[in-house]
């Protein structure tokens, strides 16, 4: 062996050597870090241990059952749709308001409530409670719809709240007339079994939520404000129970909204001088647009999975899946990137992966021999927790990269606040035992609510705001969410009704079970 060769066969196994104590001082590290929830996080404040204040039993006979589902089908009919801010049916709106009175006749004269009309078309009332050292709480939903058309590919007309194979279809079924019939129809009902509430609660009914809530939602926290009303906590719409939607959890999951994600709409536009078709340039106001959007489409933003609140979602249902991925749920922080790879191949699922990018308006030109001067597109970007809209705006300028591309901002915000879901969260643990009061079979998560609500005008006055309603879906109905043959099942409707009666309720407790010392009082 010549010198040169025994250096280099020393250097290998220094190598070899280094290599291998690498080696285990990562399996150590891996060792000790890595865990499997086996133990059940959905456990939480024993059930057993509760105040008991839902007194009145939540039974509904046969009369009730056809009562409740005619009121609902009726609130279906009414085509309340908003198509902008400045376009909504305020023919609906006024007729919906006439239904409200007809359909719930003790909520409109009992002495218990009070009730307003806030800007021309929505609804707050106020139930004051027999406690006044107990901070009220306030539910929300909204009575407007998006635009719906038949020939879209709707199996029933959208306003037509027919019933096919007991499935009330219609606009408005599953966002959000489900909770605005639901609430007021718990209500009658308590009210006609003589309930009155020990903690007093507000109930908030926007009109314009679908196109931003800036009349109903705003106008409803003015008058809250000047009231100096502050919430222990808000219930909006937002997520559900998924049932058979999250691949390989066993059991249903019922996620409650604790946050929901920031959204920026971004007008795009290209100017040119308009001309004869015959003599066009090389690059149209169209084409030069057309490839921005492209560009926006071909580079979607960062994958941000596990950097938000959606790594509590897949830590708290760890426990419902089966190994392998029970270990990889458990251990998001080793395995988030991998998850985050398979989740953005689903478009539902891609929205808890990063910030998404949907381009929902285009328009240009007027004839088809004239050059169009001007191009526009809306660019409507929904914003993951750990992305700020300021860091989006760079970002969607940075890709468009071709400054005949002018971009605007129309509407945008931050991601909205976390809300507490611990053991002393009172109002997320009230929502946790109604819903496991009612469906034991449900897993009860924190969850991200990925579209927008009018709850996120209530910040000022509730630091906890959560979006649930327990609306059951099943694959493909995700995508029924302002798209064709939007359904609720009638059985559905009426847990609805009975989750509302169950949650005022179970509200009037004056302070949280404590599974070790004091109790949390509001
Ligand atoms: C953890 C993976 C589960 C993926 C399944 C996703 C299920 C999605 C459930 C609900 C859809 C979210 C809708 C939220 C309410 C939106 C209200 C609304 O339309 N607001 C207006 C707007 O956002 O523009
Ligand atoms: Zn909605
Ligand atoms: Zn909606």
């Amino acid at each position: 062996m010549t010198e040169r060769s025994a250096k280099l066969n020393i250097l290998k196994f220094v190598k070899i050597v280094s290599f291998s104590l690498l080696l285990v001082i990562l399996g150590f590290f891996v060792a000790a870090t890595v865990r499997t929830l086996t133990f059940d996080v959905n456990a939480g404040l024993q059930l057993a241990h509760w105040e008991k204040t839902n007194n009145i039993a939540s039974d509904i006979n046969q009369h009730q059952r056809e009562e409740l589902l005619a009121n609902f089908r009726d609130a279906i009919r009414i085509p309340t749709v908003s198509t902008t801010e400045t376009q909504l049916n305020t023919t609906a709106l006024r007729e919906f308001d006439g239904l409200l009175r007809k359909a719930f006749p003790t909520v409109f004269s009992s002495h218990l409530v009070q009730h307003e009309v806030v800007a021309n078309y929505s609804h707050l009332f106020w139930v004051p409670g027999s406690d006044l050292a107990l901070v009220p709480y306030m539910l929300l939903a909204h009575i407007d719809v998006v635009p719906a058309e038949e020939r879209d590919g709707w199996e029933a007309p959208p306003f037509s709240a027919k019933e096919i194979n007991g499935f009330i279809y219609g606009r408005g079924t599953i966002d959000n007339k489900q909770s605005v019939m639901g609430i007021l129809q718990a209500l009658e009902y308590l009210l006609i079994r003589g309930y009155s509430p020990r903690r007093g609660f507000f109930i908030g009914l926007g009109h314009d939520e679908e196109v931003s809530g800036f009349q109903g939602a705003m106008n409803i926290v003015r008058v809250l404000k000047k009231k100096g009303v502050q919430l222990a906590f808000v219930l909006d719409e937002g997520l559900a129970v998924l049932d058979g939607v999250i691949s390989g959890l066993e059991g249903p999951a019922a996620l409650i909204g604790i946050s929901e994600k920031g959204l920026a709409t971004v007008k795009l536009s290209v100017s040119k001088a308009p001309g004869h078709s015959s003599m066009p340039p090389r690059e149209s106001s169209i084409g030069i647009l057309a490839g921005a959007v492209k560009r926006l489409e071909e580079n979607p933003m960062p994958r941000l999975f596990g950097e938000g609140p959606e790594r509590g979602t897949f830590e708290h249902l760890a426990h419902k899946f089966r190994l392998p991925l029970k270990f990889v749920m458990s251990n998001m922080w080793l395995f988030s990137p991998l998850l985050g790879r398979v989740m953005e191949r689903r478009p539902d699922t891609n929205a808890f992966v990063r910030t998404t990018t949907a381009i929902t308006m285009f328009n240009s030109g007027v004839k088809v021999n004239i050059l169009p001067s001007q191009a526009e597109a809306y660019v409507n970007l929904r914003i993951h927790s750990a992305q700020s809209l300021q860091e989006v705006l760079e970002l969607i300028q940075s890709t468009v990269g071709d400054e005949r591309v002018k971009m605007e901002l129309v509407d945008g915000f931050d991601p909205l606040p976390v809300s507490s879901y611990d053991e002393t969260s009172f109002g997320f643990q009230i929502i946790k035992k109604t819903v496991l009061d009612q469906f034991p079979q449900v897993t009860v998560a924190p969850g991200i609510c990925i579209g927008n609500t009018d709850s996120r005008h209530y910040t000022d006055l509730a630091k906890d705001i959560y979006r649930f309603a327990p609306t059951w879906f099943r694959p493909g109905d995700a995508q029924r969410f302002h798209g064709i043959n939007e359904r609720i099942s009638k059985k559905n409707y009426e847990e609805l009704v009975v989750f509302y009666f169950n949650l005022i309720q179970n509200c009037d407790i004056k302070d949280l079970p404590s599974p070790h010392s004091a109790g949390h009082e509001l």
